[in-house]
């Protein structure tokens, strides 16, 4: 089921988008992961490290706030299920008429966003308006998604958010997709409804994968 890349162009947005899986390591496709240039492969190893150890840690501190045991958060994402999603946006002369990317919400737990090279363009929809994001040196954008959603019982919200292109500069962005482990049943956590009512039913993801970001 999980494929290890895709190059797709999409008829509603205007960018290019390069998808790799990232872990767990057993499901990493070499074929498809570029050897040009070579420090591609030793870099994206690495960063895929370090952003299943920031994605952790984020879990970490969102469990606590839930007021839960950080292991009942964690273990569904047991196996640290990633991916990575390069976006390309060339310039649009006409941006004000196109979208980069359309509105959507991430399937999966927690996204980290680079905006690689500090072009602006992602927007968030607030109260029905949209808002742009400054993409602030060096940091990264989290987005939660749906997985979270659920899990968190709407404690924490699935971001809409869209892309926009600028007039006359590329951009382009990394998205790093972190996904509950393959067997796991997606619904509130438990201690999270002992005594207030679930939002949602509890699902198996893969009746939810059909709808993931790849
Ligand atoms: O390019 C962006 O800023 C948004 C990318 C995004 O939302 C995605 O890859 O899911
Ligand atoms: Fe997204």
């Amino acid at each position: 089921m999980a494929r290890s890349l895709l190059c797709l162009r999409s008829r509603s947005s205007t960018g290019d988008m390069f998808y790799l899986v990232l872990r767990p390591n057993e499901s990493r496709d070499m074929r498809f992961w570029p050897a040009c240039p070579p420090s591609f492969r030793t870099s994206i190893d690495r960063y895929s490290t370090e952003t299943a150890k920031v994605a952790r840690c984020l879990l970490e501190f969102m469990a606590k706030h839930l007021g839960v045991e950080p292991e009942s958060l964690l273990e569904m994402f047991h196996g640290q299920s990633q991916g990575l999603r390069m976006n390309y946006y060339p310039p649009c002369r006409q941006a004000n008429k196109v979208l980069g990317m359309s509105p959507h919400t991430d399937a999966a737990g927690l996204t980290l966003l680079l905006q690689v090279n500090g072009v602006p363009g992602l927007q968030i929809r607030k109260d029905g308006k949209w808002l742009a994001l400054d993409a602030l040196d060096g940091a990264f954008i989290v987005n939660v998604g749906d997985v979270l959603e659920i899990l968190s019982n709407g404690k924490y919200k699935s971001v809409e958010h869209r892309a926009v292109v600028h007039p006359n500069r590329e951009r382009i962005s990394a998205a790093v997709f972190h996904r509950p482990c393959q067997d796991a049943l997606i619904g509130p956590l438990p201690e999270l409804v002992k005594t207030t009512a679930a939002k949602r039913g509890v699902i198996d993801v893969f009746s939810y994968v059909l709808c993931w970001d790849w």
